[in-house]
């Protein structure tokens, strides 16, 4: 039995009822956590593999090669979920692929409802084709503005900013630190680290951790997803993380007693208390072996808890997924309604890498507004939840 498994027996929780997806994808909502080279359309790696004289893909069928993605990621193992990426970043080394994949993503996530988002990628994973790291951030964030101005001709609006991602396993993080420091008045709102967390602590790149720390960088660090509370505190306590990528190992830190009572660790208490957000991802940790079911999943247990969780895609492509569907799968697991909708995504602008008034006015001019509207607009829908208190 796992820890939330545990929880959910203590506390009554609501039986399965799914939101109307429409209502789902109409509210605003905020993605912290989304890899741009996980995240592509199959149709547009089937077409840049074409270009690029790129052989190795397993379908060159949009619709199987998408099938593909999920299954081979659904491995009960990190390190094999990662090992697919190896097909997209093979079609993501020219300024112009990088361009259409960036502008593409902006404007699927703003078709899904989402107006502000913080999309990642390992620019040193670019470079085979002879483009400089800078080159690589540069077509990047010029994709993303060419897919904003995309959505807003359709009549959505949306923000992107970019976070660079520093390898575990490699050696280029102060590299990459530096260019998220020179780049940073010019879209790219911060660092992370991801990649296999086992047998690759974060601190071993403390000289890019104390660069950040030093230039008053925003950080986040993928950390508690396939290695527990050690991997975590680092990323806290060595490297400064300001959010934690998944993080949902700290129920590991998180003890309930028979009676339901609570009692957090340190580690779990410094997380809450400081307000450090959790970008968490549904589908993916099953995927990873991080959870074992929805409804078994810690996002929940965690938000009651008081934690400043957010709800993320990871990867859109390779876990095969929306900000709609994960939405969607705790609405059915949790019996949510719009207020947790609305809870996450508020959750999620304030620990966004923004500036604190351009954070104010998306929760007050645009997701508390879009959330009223929505209320307004679903009085048919009863969560059971209220329908049982009634
Ligand atoms: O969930 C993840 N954990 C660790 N690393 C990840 C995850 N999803 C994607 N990555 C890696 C693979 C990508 O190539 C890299 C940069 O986006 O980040
Ligand atoms: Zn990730």
């Amino acid at each position: 039995m796992t820890l939330s498994d545990k929880y959910t027996d203590a506390l009554p929780h609501s039986p399965a009822h799914p939101l109307p997806e429409d209502l789902v994808r109409q509210a605003p909502k905020v993605l912290l956590h989304d890899h741009l080279d996980g995240g592509l359309r199959p149709r547009t790696v089937v077409e840049l593999a074409q270009e690029a004289g790129y052989d190795a893909l397993p379908t060159t069928v949009p619709a199987a090669l998408g099938e593909w993605f999920r299954d081979a990621a659904d491995s009960g193992s990190l390190e094999r979920y990662l090992e697919t990426f190896a097909h997209t970043c093979a079609v993501m080394q020219t300024a112009p692929a990088l361009f259409r994949i960036a502008a593409e993503c902006a404007e699927d996530l703003a078709a899904d409802g989402v107006v502000y988002a913080e999309v990642r990628f390992a620019p040193e994973q670019h470079l085979a084709a002879g483009l400089t790291l800078d080159e690589v951030v540069d077509a990047v964030n010029a994709g993303f503005r060419e897919g904003e101005r995309r959505a807003a001709a359709a009549g959505r609006r949306i923000l992107v900013s970019t976070l660079l991602c520093a390898m575990r396993h490699a050696d280029r993080a102060l590299e990459i630190a530096e260019l998220a420091v020179a780049h940073r008045d010019r879209g790219v709102a911060g660092f992370d680290i991801a990649g296999g967390e086992i047998g690759n602590p974060a601190s071993r790149h403390a000289a890019a951790f104390d660069h950040l720390r030093s230039e008053g960088a925003r950080v986040t660090v993928h950390a508690g997803e396939a290695v527990g509370m050690e991997s975590i505190r680092e990323a806290v306590l060595r490297c400064g993380a300001h959010r934690i990528g998944h993080g949902v190992r700290i129920t590991d830190d998180i003890e309930i007693a028979a009676d339901g009572s609570v009692r957090l660790g340190r580690l779990a208490s410094y997380v809450r208390d400081m307000r450090i957000a959790l970008e968490v991802c549904p589908t993916s940790n099953l995927q990873t072996g991080a959870a074992t079911s929805y409804p078994g999943h810690p996002i929940d247990l965690l938000r009651r808890l008081g934690f400043r969780v957010c709800l993320n895609t990871d990867n859109r492509l390779v876990s095969g997924t929306t900000m709609t569907q994960e939405f969607q799968h705790l609405a059915t697991a949790f019996g949510y309604g719009p207020a947790e909708l609305e809870e996450f995504t508020v959750n999620a602008a304030k620990a966004a890498f923004l500036p604190f008034d351009e954070r104010t006015a998306l929760v007050d001019e645009v997701i508390r507004p879009g959330y009223a509207r929505l209320r307004s607009r679903s009085l048919g829908h009863v969560p059971v939840r209220d329908a049982a208190a009634a």
